[in-house]
Protein backbone atom coordinates (compact mmCIF):
# COMPACT_ATOMS: atom_id res chain seq x y z
CA UNK A 1 0.00 0.00 0.00
CA UNK A 2 1.17 3.62 -0.58
CA UNK A 3 1.94 5.81 2.39
CA UNK A 4 -1.23 8.07 1.25
CA UNK A 5 -3.60 5.35 -0.46
CA UNK A 6 -7.00 7.16 0.27
CA UNK A 7 -7.84 9.17 -3.10
CA UNK A 8 -10.91 11.62 -2.54
CA UNK A 9 -13.08 11.46 -5.49
CA UNK A 10 -14.16 14.99 -5.94
CA UNK A 11 -17.93 14.70 -7.85
CA UNK A 12 -19.58 18.51 -7.75
CA UNK A 13 -21.13 20.45 -9.84
CA UNK A 14 -20.84 23.26 -7.39
CA UNK A 15 -16.88 24.80 -8.00
CA UNK A 16 -17.38 26.67 -4.55
CA UNK A 17 -18.90 24.18 -2.50
CA UNK A 18 -16.06 21.65 -3.94
CA UNK A 19 -13.34 23.90 -2.54
CA UNK A 20 -15.11 24.14 0.57
CA UNK A 21 -14.74 20.24 0.82
CA UNK A 22 -10.86 20.43 -0.52
CA UNK A 23 -10.22 23.07 2.07
CA UNK A 24 -11.58 20.83 5.85
CA UNK A 25 -9.36 17.75 4.36
CA UNK A 26 -5.77 17.23 5.21
CA UNK A 27 -3.30 16.96 2.20
CA UNK A 28 -1.07 14.81 4.51
CA UNK A 29 -4.16 12.24 4.69
CA UNK A 30 -5.16 11.83 1.60
CA UNK A 31 -5.12 13.07 -2.58
CA UNK A 32 -8.07 14.75 -4.21
CA UNK A 33 -9.52 13.34 -7.56
CA UNK A 34 -11.38 15.27 -10.16
CA UNK A 35 -13.41 13.49 -12.65
CA UNK A 36 -15.47 14.45 -16.43
CA UNK A 37 -17.84 16.25 -14.59
CA UNK A 38 -16.23 18.96 -12.78
CA UNK A 39 -13.19 19.04 -15.44
CA UNK A 40 -15.56 19.43 -17.93
CA UNK A 41 -17.49 22.45 -15.57
CA UNK A 42 -14.18 24.03 -14.16
CA UNK A 43 -11.22 22.84 -16.60
CA UNK A 44 -7.64 23.65 -16.00
CA UNK A 45 -7.88 26.40 -13.37
CA UNK A 46 -9.59 23.95 -10.96
CA UNK A 47 -6.43 21.52 -10.99
CA UNK A 48 -4.50 24.72 -9.91
CA UNK A 49 -7.05 25.91 -7.23
CA UNK A 50 -6.25 22.23 -6.05
CA UNK A 51 -2.58 22.01 -6.43
CA UNK A 52 -2.27 25.43 -4.70
CA UNK A 53 -3.78 24.08 -1.39
CA UNK A 54 -1.16 21.47 -1.56
CA UNK A 55 -2.80 18.25 -2.53
CA UNK A 56 -1.73 16.01 -5.48
CA UNK A 57 -4.11 15.02 -7.69
CA UNK A 58 -5.77 12.15 -9.87
CA UNK A 59 -7.10 13.12 -13.02
CA UNK A 60 -9.85 11.09 -14.14
CA UNK A 61 -11.13 11.49 -17.46
CA UNK A 62 -10.36 8.19 -18.58
CA UNK A 63 -9.79 8.63 -22.06
CA UNK A 64 -10.15 6.29 -24.96
CA UNK A 65 -10.15 7.14 -28.69
CA UNK A 66 -7.87 6.30 -31.27
CA UNK A 67 -3.89 6.50 -30.45
CA UNK A 68 -3.02 9.70 -31.49
CA UNK A 69 -5.75 11.47 -30.07
CA UNK A 70 -5.68 9.60 -26.59
CA UNK A 71 -1.43 10.37 -27.00
CA UNK A 72 -2.02 14.06 -27.05
CA UNK A 73 -4.71 13.95 -24.22
CA UNK A 74 -2.28 12.42 -22.03
CA UNK A 75 0.06 15.03 -22.34
CA UNK A 76 -2.09 17.67 -22.06
CA UNK A 77 -2.72 16.58 -18.62
CA UNK A 78 0.68 16.15 -18.11
CA UNK A 79 1.11 19.59 -18.51
CA UNK A 80 -1.32 20.46 -15.99
CA UNK A 81 1.03 18.66 -13.75
CA UNK A 82 -1.30 16.34 -12.49
CA UNK A 83 0.27 13.28 -9.82
CA UNK A 84 -1.91 10.72 -11.93
CA UNK A 85 -4.04 10.34 -14.95
CA UNK A 86 -6.19 7.38 -16.75
CA UNK A 87 -7.43 5.79 -20.02
CA UNK A 88 -9.31 2.64 -20.83
CA UNK A 89 -7.84 -0.31 -21.25
CA UNK A 90 -10.29 -1.89 -23.37
CA UNK A 91 -8.83 1.04 -26.59
CA UNK A 92 -6.35 -1.70 -26.91
CA UNK A 93 -2.50 -2.76 -27.30
CA UNK A 94 -1.83 0.22 -29.55
CA UNK A 95 -3.46 3.04 -27.60
CA UNK A 96 -2.08 2.08 -24.02
CA UNK A 97 1.87 2.35 -25.86
CA UNK A 98 0.96 5.37 -27.63
CA UNK A 99 -0.21 7.03 -24.09
CA UNK A 100 2.78 5.67 -22.51
CA UNK A 101 5.52 7.03 -25.28
CA UNK A 102 3.74 10.38 -25.00
CA UNK A 103 4.74 10.78 -21.34
CA UNK A 104 8.90 10.05 -22.51
CA UNK A 105 9.54 13.72 -22.45
CA UNK A 106 8.27 14.41 -18.73
CA UNK A 107 10.89 11.83 -17.42
CA UNK A 108 10.42 11.76 -13.74
CA UNK A 109 8.07 14.65 -13.73
CA UNK A 110 5.47 12.31 -15.55
CA UNK A 111 1.79 11.41 -14.20
CA UNK A 112 1.64 7.95 -13.02
CA UNK A 113 -0.14 6.52 -16.01
CA UNK A 114 -3.10 4.17 -15.16
CA UNK A 115 -5.71 1.95 -16.97
CA UNK A 116 -9.70 1.34 -15.94
CA UNK A 117 -10.26 -2.30 -16.73
CA UNK A 118 -14.07 -3.07 -15.83
CA UNK A 119 -16.01 -0.34 -14.28
CA UNK A 120 -16.78 -1.08 -10.39
CA UNK A 121 -20.23 -0.32 -11.54
CA UNK A 122 -20.51 -3.12 -13.99
CA UNK A 123 -21.97 -6.97 -12.90
CA UNK A 124 -21.00 -10.02 -15.02
CA UNK A 125 -24.82 -9.64 -16.83
CA UNK A 126 -23.79 -6.09 -17.70
CA UNK A 127 -20.65 -7.48 -19.57
CA UNK A 128 -23.20 -10.16 -21.08
CA UNK A 129 -24.98 -7.03 -22.47
CA UNK A 130 -21.72 -5.27 -24.25
CA UNK A 131 -21.21 -9.11 -25.83
CA UNK A 132 -18.41 -10.47 -22.94
CA UNK A 133 -19.26 -13.32 -22.12
CA UNK A 134 -16.63 -14.01 -19.30
CA UNK A 135 -16.65 -13.15 -15.36
CA UNK A 136 -15.93 -9.41 -14.54
CA UNK A 137 -12.57 -10.97 -12.98
CA UNK A 138 -11.27 -12.86 -15.70
CA UNK A 139 -11.70 -9.97 -17.98
CA UNK A 140 -10.08 -7.29 -15.38
CA UNK A 141 -7.06 -10.15 -15.67
CA UNK A 142 -6.84 -10.30 -19.12
CA UNK A 143 -7.24 -6.02 -19.94
CA UNK A 144 -4.87 -5.57 -16.73
CA UNK A 145 -1.88 -8.03 -18.36
CA UNK A 146 -2.47 -5.98 -21.65
CA UNK A 147 -1.84 -2.60 -19.51
CA UNK A 148 1.08 -4.47 -18.19
CA UNK A 149 2.55 -5.20 -21.43
CA UNK A 150 2.15 -1.64 -22.65
CA UNK A 151 4.27 -0.34 -19.65
CA UNK A 152 1.71 1.51 -17.92
CA UNK A 153 2.12 2.02 -13.76
CA UNK A 154 -0.91 -0.25 -13.37
CA UNK A 155 -4.81 -0.38 -13.06
CA UNK A 156 -7.82 0.86 -11.93
CA UNK A 157 -10.53 -2.63 -11.06
CA UNK A 158 -12.22 -3.55 -8.05
CA UNK A 159 -10.98 -4.70 -4.69
CA UNK A 160 -12.12 -8.39 -5.62
CA UNK A 161 -9.50 -8.64 -8.33
CA UNK A 162 -6.42 -7.04 -6.18
CA UNK A 163 -5.50 -10.12 -4.30
CA UNK A 164 -5.33 -12.07 -8.17
CA UNK A 165 -3.69 -9.19 -10.00
CA UNK A 166 -0.90 -8.51 -7.54
CA UNK A 167 0.19 -11.93 -7.20
CA UNK A 168 0.24 -12.91 -11.48
CA UNK A 169 1.44 -9.33 -11.81
CA UNK A 170 3.77 -8.14 -9.04
CA UNK A 171 3.78 -5.92 -6.28
CA UNK A 172 4.68 -2.84 -8.32
CA UNK A 173 2.06 -2.60 -10.50
CA UNK A 174 -0.28 -0.04 -8.71
CA UNK A 175 -3.81 -1.26 -8.19
CA UNK A 176 -6.56 1.33 -7.83
CA UNK A 177 -9.46 0.00 -6.22
CA UNK A 178 -12.47 2.22 -6.34
CA UNK A 179 -16.34 0.92 -5.29
CA UNK A 180 -15.13 1.30 -0.73
CA UNK A 181 -17.63 1.44 1.22
CA UNK A 182 -16.94 1.34 4.57
CA UNK A 183 -19.51 -0.93 6.88
CA UNK A 184 -22.77 0.14 6.87
CA UNK A 185 -22.33 3.13 4.04
CA UNK A 186 -24.96 3.39 1.13
CA UNK A 187 -23.62 1.30 -2.03
CA UNK A 188 -25.18 3.90 -4.64
CA UNK A 189 -24.53 3.02 -7.85
CA UNK A 190 -21.55 0.39 -7.33
CA UNK A 191 -21.66 -3.10 -7.90
CA UNK A 192 -17.85 -4.67 -6.83
CA UNK A 193 -17.58 -3.08 -3.73
CA UNK A 194 -15.78 -3.58 -0.45
CA UNK A 195 -14.61 -2.01 2.84
CA UNK A 196 -11.35 -0.41 3.37
CA UNK A 197 -9.78 -2.45 5.81
CA UNK A 198 -10.56 -5.68 3.12
CA UNK A 199 -8.97 -4.00 -0.05
CA UNK A 200 -6.03 -2.93 1.81
CA UNK A 201 -5.29 -6.55 2.88
CA UNK A 202 -6.33 -7.89 -0.39
CA UNK A 203 -3.67 -5.94 -2.32
CA UNK A 204 -5.12 -2.06 -3.34
CA UNK A 205 -2.34 0.13 -3.86
CA UNK A 206 -5.21 3.44 -3.64
CA UNK A 207 -8.61 3.13 -2.61
CA UNK A 208 -10.79 5.92 -4.94
CA UNK A 209 -13.42 6.88 -2.11
CA UNK A 210 -16.51 9.24 -3.35
CA UNK A 211 -19.53 9.42 -1.52
CA UNK A 212 -18.82 8.19 2.07
CA UNK A 213 -16.80 11.34 2.91
CA UNK A 214 -17.86 14.19 0.57
CA UNK A 215 -21.61 13.55 1.62
CA UNK A 216 -20.34 13.27 5.11
CA UNK A 217 -21.96 15.32 7.83
CA UNK A 218 -17.96 15.71 8.41
CA UNK A 219 -15.96 15.23 5.56
CA UNK A 220 -12.86 15.21 7.69
CA UNK A 221 -13.82 12.45 10.64
CA UNK A 222 -15.46 10.54 7.72
CA UNK A 223 -12.09 10.84 6.40
CA UNK A 224 -9.93 10.46 9.46
CA UNK A 225 -11.79 7.41 10.62
CA UNK A 226 -11.01 5.56 7.39
CA UNK A 227 -7.74 6.79 7.63
CA UNK A 228 -7.18 5.15 10.93
CA UNK A 229 -9.04 2.19 9.77
CA UNK A 230 -6.47 0.91 7.14
CA UNK A 231 -3.16 1.66 9.89
CA UNK A 232 -4.49 -0.49 11.69
CA UNK A 233 -5.73 -3.20 9.32
O1 LIG B 1 -11.65 5.59 -12.56
C1 LIG B 1 -12.32 5.71 -11.52
O2 LIG B 1 -11.93 6.44 -10.62
C2 LIG B 1 -13.49 4.84 -11.36
C3 LIG B 1 -13.46 3.62 -12.00
C4 LIG B 1 -14.41 2.64 -11.70
O3 LIG B 1 -14.35 1.50 -12.19
N1 LIG B 1 -15.40 2.94 -10.80
C5 LIG B 1 -15.50 4.18 -10.20
O4 LIG B 1 -16.40 4.36 -9.36
N2 LIG B 1 -14.57 5.15 -10.51
C6 LIG B 1 -14.70 6.49 -9.91
O5 LIG B 1 -14.55 6.40 -8.50
C7 LIG B 1 -15.43 7.32 -7.84
C8 LIG B 1 -16.28 6.55 -6.86
O6 LIG B 1 -17.07 7.42 -6.12
P1 LIG B 1 -18.03 6.90 -4.97
O7 LIG B 1 -18.87 5.79 -5.54
O8 LIG B 1 -18.83 8.12 -4.60
O9 LIG B 1 -17.14 6.40 -3.85
C9 LIG B 1 -16.21 8.05 -8.91
O10 LIG B 1 -15.58 9.31 -9.11
C10 LIG B 1 -16.04 7.19 -10.16
O11 LIG B 1 -15.96 7.97 -11.34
Amino acid sequence: MSNKPILVALDFDDKNAALQLVDKLDPNMCRLKVGKEMFTLFGPQLVKDIHSRGFDLFLDLKFHDIPNTVAKAVSSAAELGVWMTNIHASGGLAMMEAAKKALVPYGDDAPLLIAVTVLTSMSDEDLKLIGIDVPAFEHVQRLAKLTQKAGLDGVVCSAHEAEILKASLGDSFKLVTPGIRPVGADKGDQHRIMTPPQAIAAGSDYLVIGRPITKAADPLAALTAIHQSIQVS
